[in-house]
């Protein structure tokens, strides 16, 4: 069996609306998602020994079972009752990790989709969603990406048909120092809050209209700006993470974007810009203070797919 690439895209959060607390103790959610064309990519090759072995060239990230790669190939090993499938996998990391963009989740969204096709398992997506959601929230929007309403924990996906949304591009941005745990995000943002939760499922609903007919859907599906982004993380994680909040001053007060925004539970933030050429001219005109501030930076596409298989030979 040849090698088997994939790409496996970052995502931002356009959207992100914390609804109420669940039984299983998630929250209910409300998100739009966007793939963005920052991606990973995993070289898979199949080995006779029944071992499932990860190579990485960024030494902090752990290649053990703890990495959602590996978790995602037990997994799947282990649904198909197969366990003496074998597999080494070679992961090139471009995602910042930690950083609110679901690197891990795209990573183990990759290793499904790979997988089931180096194995020859032909389970397709619809099966492998549901693995997908054992392994993590977003894991099932990095199957699928593209443009999505997310509900539920995330899981529950709608997708945005793509000519319905707009060409668009980020200017992303992260500090290497900073790092957000997602788990301590939601328990503040629960703290303050208290209990101004929804309860009802009617409630949920009716809030999941309002995403779906409002008016960030429509402004996603011409050019131009954008309707002030909400991200309900944003505003419990901005006051205990200083990079956080001088990223967004910085993003607001430079070259003029349709949006900006903290992605996930942080600590990335994005400005989005009509096209490719605005958001690598806002980076250039900000090159000063985002070196000062010690700020990584990335510009990206707004993408139209999540995981893929390389077919046409690139380079992983
Ligand atoms: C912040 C987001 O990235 C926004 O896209 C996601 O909500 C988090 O997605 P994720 O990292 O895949 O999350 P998971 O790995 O499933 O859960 C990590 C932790 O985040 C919290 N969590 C996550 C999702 C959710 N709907 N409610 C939660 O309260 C829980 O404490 C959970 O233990
Ligand atoms: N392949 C992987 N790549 C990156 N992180 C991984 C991976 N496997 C496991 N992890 C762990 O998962 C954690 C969260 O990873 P991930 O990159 O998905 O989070 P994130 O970028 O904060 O995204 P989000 O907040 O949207 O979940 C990381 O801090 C890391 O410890």
């Amino acid at each position: 069996m040849a090698d088997v690439t994939v790409r496996a895209p970052a995502k931002i959060n356009l959207h992100l609306e914390v609804l109420g607390l669940r039984p299983d103790g998630y929250h209910e959610l409300a998100m739009v998602m966007q793939s963005i064309d920052l991606a990973d990519s995993l070289v898979l090759r199949a080995s006779a020994d029944a071992m499932i072995r990860l190579h990485c060239d960024n030494a902090d990230l752990p290649t053990d079972g703890t990495n959602l790669i590996v978790k995602a190939a037990d997994l799947l090993r282990s649904r198909v009752g197969l366990p003496e499938l074998g597999v080494e996998i070679t992961l090139h990391k471009r995602i910042p990790i930690g950083a609110g963009l679901a690197g891990g989740s795209s990573d183990g969204a990759a290793a499904l989709v790979g997988l089931d096709a180096l194995w020859g398992l032909g389970l397709g997506t619809e099966r492998l969603h549901g693995l997908a959601a054992k392994l993590g929230s977003d894991m099932p929007f990095c199957l699928q990406g593209g443009t999505q309403l997310c509900f539920g924990r995330g899981e529950r996906l709608e997708p945005v048909p793509q000519q319905q949304v707009a060409e668009r591009a980020v200017l992303l941005l992260k500090h290497p120092q900073a790092s957000v745990s997602t788990p301590w995000a939601y328990g503040r943002c629960r703290e303050l809050r208290g209990d101004f939760y929804l309860e009802s499922e009617t409630d949920f609903e009716q809030r999941r209209q309002a995403l779906r007919h409002g008016p960030l859907l429509a402004a996603l599906a011409a050019p131009g700006p954008l309707p002030p982004l909400r991200n309900d993380l944003q505003s419990v994680v901005a006051p205990e993470v200083e990079s956080v909040r001088s990223g967004l001053d910085l993003l607001r007060l430079g070259p003029e974007a349709l949006a900006v925004a903290m992605s996930g539970s942080g600590p990335s933030l994005y400005a989005l810009y009509p096209d490719l050429a605005a958001a690598e001219a806002a980076r250039i005109t900000l090159a000063g203070e985002l070196d000062a501030l010690g700020f990584a930076s990335w510009c990206c596409r707004c993408g139209g797919s999540g995981v893929s298989l390389v077919t046409d030979g690139s380079p992983p």
